[in-house]
C-alpha cells in the first residue's frame, strides 16, 4: 500500500483536467480548513433526538467513503447495503484504493477541494436523510467532512472510523487520530471494531468481549456519543455486538460466528445498513437487530458469489436476488446442477447398463416393475396433493392429470408387464410377496423410504416443496428414458426388453417434465428464502432416492433359487 498518499494527498493526487480544477474552485463555497477542535462546537449529535421522518419511503442516504474497485467494501459495499434496505444511495468519494480480496495495493486521495465540491453539490440540491461515513484517510479529509457535517447537520450520521482493512493494510494515517476524535461528536452512532476502539481510546485492543464493552462505555462517556461495539474481531464462536449509549446503557445483540472467509466489508456494510434503517425505524436497537440479521444472511450466502481468492465480499443482495433476479428463473438449473452426482450414479448403475444391453436378469426387471407399480400408487396421491395446493387452475389441472396418468400406468404395469414378469413366490427370499391367493406385492425398503419422504413433504410441505419433491421422478426418469432409448435404437437384433424400452422416450412425458420444471421455477420465484431452501432439500432427497430406486433390483430382488428363470 502507498501510505505516503495518506499523509501528502495534495502532492500525490493525479493532476485533474484543468477545466475541472477551475470549476472545482469556483463551485466550492466551504471555508478553508479550521483547527480540528472547532468541529466539536455545539451539542454532540448523539445527544440530539433523531427527528422522525414520516413519508421517507426511500431514505436518501449519502455515503462519504473510499472506493474499493473489487466491490466488497467502501463506497461500493455501501451502495449495495443501502439499496438492499430500500434506500436511495448517493456517494461522495474520499479516496481511491487499488485493492482486491487479498489486500490493499495503493491509495490515492484526490484533492480535498473536490470532496468539498461533491458534498456541496449534493446538499445544495438534495434532502439528505442519513449519512454514512467510512474511510476518510487523512486529517485534511476529516476536517473537510467535519465542517460540512457541522454546517448541514444531517438527521442521521453513522460514523465507521475505518483505520485498518481486514487484510491488515492501513487505511488511516496514524497522525489523523485526533482529527477522527474530533469527528466523533458529530455522529449519532460510531461503529468502531475492536482494534479501532482501542486506537480511539489510546489503549491496547480489548482481548475479551467484556473488555470491549467496557471500552465502548469509556468512549461513549468521554465523547458523549452512542457507540456500537462490534465483536467481529473476537476469537470466539460467538459474534456479539453492543449498542452503548452516552449514559452507559448497554444493549447487547447476540450473534453466532458464521464460518466463512468472506468478511471483507462487513463493517462498511453494517454501518451503511444502519444509516438506511434508522430513518425508517427511528430506533437504534431495532435498526441494529435488523441490520445484524441481514448481515448474517449476507455472510451465510457469500460463497455463492465466488469473488476473488482472499477474503471475499458478503452477498448484500441475496434476499433480493432470491426473489426478483433473473437468477431465480434458473432455480431448476441450480437443482439440476446440484444433483449431477446422482445423475452420474444412475448412469453407471448395473441396472441401467444391463437393461440397455439386454442382459438384465428377469428377476431384477420383475422386481423393478413391481416396485414401480407400488411407488406409483403413492406418487399419484402426492401429485393429487400438488393439485390441491396449486395456485392456478392450469397447475391444478396439470397435477391432477399427472395423478390420473400414474394410476393408469400402474394398472398397465400390472396388466401388461407384471403378468409377463411375475415375482416367483419360490424366489421370494426377501419376503416381498404377501401370502395367499392373488397375493399383493410388498414395498421394498427403498420404495418404502422414498414414498415415506414424498408423503412427509405432501403432508407438511408448501406447494413449492411438494413440486420439488415430485420433480426428480419426472426429470431423472425422462433423462434415463432418453439415455435408454438412444441405446435401444442402436441395438442390433431383437432386444429382450424392446417393448418396454420403446415406451420409455415418450414426447408427451418430456413435455410434462418441462411443464413441471417451469412450475418449480415459478414457485421458487414467489417463494421465501426459507421455502426455496425447503424446495432444495426436498428435491435433493428425492434425487437420492431415485438413485437407490434404480439400484434396488440388484440389492433387494429375491435371490434366485432356480437359475433357469434368470
Ligand atoms: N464471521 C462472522 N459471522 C457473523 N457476523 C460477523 C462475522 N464477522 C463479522 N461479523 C459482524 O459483522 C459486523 C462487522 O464487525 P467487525 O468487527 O468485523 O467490523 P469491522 O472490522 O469494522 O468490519 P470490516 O471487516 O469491514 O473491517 C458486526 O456486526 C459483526 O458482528
Ligand atoms: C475503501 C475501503 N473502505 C473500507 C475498507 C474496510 O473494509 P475491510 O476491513 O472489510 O477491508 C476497505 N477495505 N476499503
Amino acid at each position: 500500500m502507498d501510505t505516503t498518499a495518506l499523509v501528502s494527498s495534495d502532492q500525490d493526487a493525479l493532476p485533474l483536467a484543468s477545466t475541472v480544477q477551475a470549476s472545482t474552485v469556483q463551485a466550492s463555497t466551504i471555508p478553508a480548513s479550521t483547527v480540528h477542535g472547532s468541529l466539536v462546537a455545539g451539542s454532540p449529535a448523539a445527544a440530539l433526538p433523531v427527528p422522525h421522518l414520516p413519508g421517507t419511503r426511500h431514505p436518501r442516504v449519502l455515503s462519504i467513503a473510499g472506493s474499493d474497485p473489487s466491490g466488497g467494501a467502501g463506497i461500493q459495499a455501501d451502495i449495495k447495503a443501502i439499496s438492499a434496505h430500500g434506500g436511495y444511495a448517493m456517494a461522495a468519494i474520499t479516496a481511491l484504493t487499488a485493492q482486491n480480496t487479498r489486500g490493499v495495493r495503493e491509495i490515492h486521495v484526490p484533492d480535498v477541494g473536490f470532496l468539498r465540491a461533491q458534498l456541496e453539490a449534493i446538499s445544495e440540491d438534495i434532502s439528505i436523510d442519513a449519512v454514512k461515513i467510512g474511510m476518510l484517510g487523512t486529517a485534511e479529509v476529516m476536517s473537510a467532512v467535519g465542517q460540512w457535517l457541522a454546517a448541514t447537520r444531517p438527521p442521521v450520521v453513522v460514523l465507521d472510523p475505518v483505520m485498518v482493512a481486514t487484510s491488515g493494510d492501513t487505511l488511516m494515517a496514524p497522525e489523523a487520530r485526533n482529527a477522527m476524535l474530533s469527528l466523533l461528536s458529530l455522529a449519532h452512532l460510531v461503529t468502531p471494531n475492536i482494534p479501532e476502539l482501542g486506537v480511539l481510546l489510546g489503549k491496547p485492543a480489548a482481548s475479551s468481549w467484556d473488555e470491549a464493552v467496557q471500552q465502548g462505555k469509556e468512549l461513549a462517556a468521554e465523547h458523549q456519543i452512542r457507540v456500537l461495539v462490534k465483536g467481529g474481531h473476537l476469537a470466539s464462536r460467538k459474534c456479539p455486538d453492543a449498542l452503548v449509549s452516552a449514559d452507559g446503557t448497554v444493549h447487547e445483540f447476540m450473534g453466532t460466528r458464521i464460518d466463512t472467509p468472506n468478511t471483507h466489508g462487513t463493517g462498511c456494510s453494517l454501518s451503511a445498513a444502519l444509516a438506511t434503517l434508522m430513518p425508517q425505524l427511528n430506533d437504534w436497537p431495532r435498526s441494529v437487530a435488523r441490520a445484524k440479521a441481514w448481515l448474517a444472511r449476507a455472510l451465510e450466502t457469500s460463497a455463492e458469489l465466488a469473488v476473488g481468492h482472499g477474503s471475499g465480499p458478503v452477498n448484500h443482495l441475496s434476499e433480493l436476488w432470491a426473489t426478483a433476479a433473473p437468477h431465480a428463473d434458473s432455480f431448476s438449473q441450480e437443482l439440476w446442477a446440484d444433483c449431477a452426482e446422482q445423475r452420474a450414479a444412475i448412469a453407471s448403475l448395473d441396472f441401467i447398463s444391463e437393461l440397455a444391453a439386454g442382459t438384465l436378469a428377469r428377476r431384477h426387471f420383475a422386481y423393478y416393475l413391481a416396485q414401480d407399480a407400488l411407488y406409483l400408487g403413492t406418487y399419484s396421491r402426492v401429485l393429487a396433493r400438488a393439485s390441491a395446493l396449486a395456485p392456478t387452475e392450469a397447475e391444478q389441472k396439470f397435477w391432477a392429470g399427472g395423478a390420473q396418468n400414474c394410476l393408469e400406468v400402474e394398472v398397465s404395469l400390472h396388466r401388461d408387464w407384471l403378468s409377463q414378469y411375475p415375482l416367483e413366490r419360490e424366489h421370494d427370499a426377501a419376503g416381498l410377496l404377501e401370502g395367499g391367493q392373488g397375493a399383493g406385492l410388498m414395498q421394498g425398503p427403498v420404495t418404502k423410504h422414498y414414498v415415506d419422504h414424498l408423503q412427509g413433504v405432501a403432508f407438511s410441505g408448501s406447494y413449492g416443496e411438494v413440486v420439488a419433491a415430485v420433480l426428480p421422478c419426472y426429470w431423472l426418469y425422462a433423462e434415463v428414458g432418453r439415455m435408454l432409448h438412444t441405446e435401444y435404437l442402436a441395438f442390433e437384433g431383437e432386444h429382450p426388453y424392446g417393448a418396454w424400452l420403446q415406451t420409455y422416450a415418450s414426447e408427451e412425458f418430456a413435455k410434462a417434465t418441462e411443464t413441471a420444471i417451469a412450475i418449480l421455477d415459478n414457485a421458487a420465484r414467489s417463494g421465501s428464502v426459507r421455502e426455496r431452501a425447503g424446495m432444495k432439500a426436498a428435491f435433493a432427497h428425492s434425487a437420492a432416492y431415485e438413485v437407490d430406486f434404480f439400484a434396488a433390483p440388484h440389492l433387494h430382488a429375491p435371490a434366485p433359487q432356480d437359475t433357469q428363470s434368470d
